[in-house]
């Protein structure tokens, strides 16, 4: 049996060092705990370049009948953009950020029983990569894989179906936007489903699975010292990210330094995570991000993490490695990605990569 998302930390704790949750709405200043500074974290004050002055990430219109070259450009360039004109529904939208405002708003109490264990992948608690860092993050989370019933049912006595539904039709929307916009951008580098061999044994989306990851970063009383969620790079092969109408996610440019995505009401924000930075043979970037918090107003994001299923080993696809060098990754399924990430984080990559003779 292929090993499912929700099964991926068994075996494999994480020991969070802080895992119970602050009550935020409390704290008047910013505890030692949640005060960062650039010793917990390299980057955290890296000043952006005089260049970054009018440098914004792209906005995509998918009717454009140029989206898929755009969209190539901006994953080798930025390794993020954002989509208007994506097909899905402003209502649905409406109601997945609904359901995630209702969500942190219930007592910690009532949160806390659909707390996420060490092994598990699925409910309440901090962000997983908070146990790579000294201080605490300025937010909450709440990760949905597989069927959310069992959670929702301890959130929402009563309501629960309806929230259900509500992600339901989210992740199938997501689903096919994804699968949609992982072909755009492959087509702008001349690969079709041929090309590889897992995409062309399972039609549909037989061989893609997915995480839901909601996230709330309080209103913080102390925003240049605190940080919402620390840089890190996703390990899917995309994530589409909704924001609120909050700005607070920032992309990092080796060139530029940090860039914050601008909410554009009824867009979405897509991320090339590490595996279709493998796919692509190192071609397009897997971005660094992060989450910024805001004196005066809270901000909800809900990230969709998309990835193959746990069976399917992801390589460099052939046509984009040059007939005189060794791929730049060796082959890795999912679940072994996660596994090394939840070891190394942000040098995961780096331990899969194939060392080229100089
Ligand atoms: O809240 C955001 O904008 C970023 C969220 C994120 O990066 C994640 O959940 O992986
Ligand atoms: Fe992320």
């Amino acid at each position: 049996m292929p090993t499912m998302l929700t099964d991926v930390f068994r075996g494999h704790p994480i020991h969070l060092p802080h895992s119970h949750q602050p009550d935020f709405t409390s704290l008047r200043e910013l505890p030692d705990s949640y005060t960062w500074t650039p010793k917990d974290d390299l980057l955290f004050a890296a000043a952006p370049s005089p260049r970054a002055t009018g440098e914004n990430i792209p906005l995509i219109d998918l009717n454009n009948p140029d989206a898929a070259s755009q969209i190539g450009h901006a994953c080798r360039t930025w390794g993020a953009f954002q989509i208007a004109n994506h097909g899905v529904p402003l209502e649905l939208l409406e109601g997945i950020e609904f359901l995630t405002g209702s969500l942190f708003r219930l007592p910690v109490q009532r949160k806390l029983k659909a707390a996420r264990s060490e092994t598990g992948v699925s409910g309440y608690g901090v962000a997983r990569i908070a146990s790579f860092f000294n201080k605490q993050m300025w937010s909450e989370g709440f990760t949905i894989s597989g069927s959310p019933l069992n959670d929702f049912r301890k959130l929402w006595p009563k309501l629960h179906l309806n929230y259900c539904d509500i992600v339901e039709e989210y992740e199938e929307h997501m689903q096919k936007l994804a699968s949609k916009l992982m072909w755009l951008a492959l087509n702008s580098l001349g690969v079709s489903e041929e090309d590889i061999k897992w995409a062309r044994l399972n039609s549909d989306y037989n061989w893609a699975q997915a995480a839901l990851q909601l996230n709330h970063y309080p209103v913080c009383p102390q925003p240049d010292r605190a940080m919402g969620l620390a840089a890190h790079t996703d390990s899917s092969l995309l994530t589409i990210l909704y924001q609120n109408n909050t700005a607070g996610l920032q992309l990092f440019r080796d060139d530029i330094g940090w860039v914050t995505v601008p909410p554009v009401p009824g867009s979405l924000v897509v991320n090339v995570g590490d595996l279709f930075h493998i796919l692509s043979n190192g071609l397009f970037k897997s971005v660094l991000h992060r989450a910024r918090v805001n004196q005066t107003r809270s901000r909800l994001s809900v990230a969709f993490l998309w990835g193959p299923q746990s069976d399917t080993k992801i390589s460099p696809v052939p046509k984009l490695v040059s007939p005189f060098e060794s791929p730049l990754y060796r082959s890795v399924t999912w679940t072994e990605y996660l596994r090394t990430k939840a070891t190394h984080f942000n040098k995961a990559l780096s331990m899969i990569r194939n060392h080229r003779e100089e």
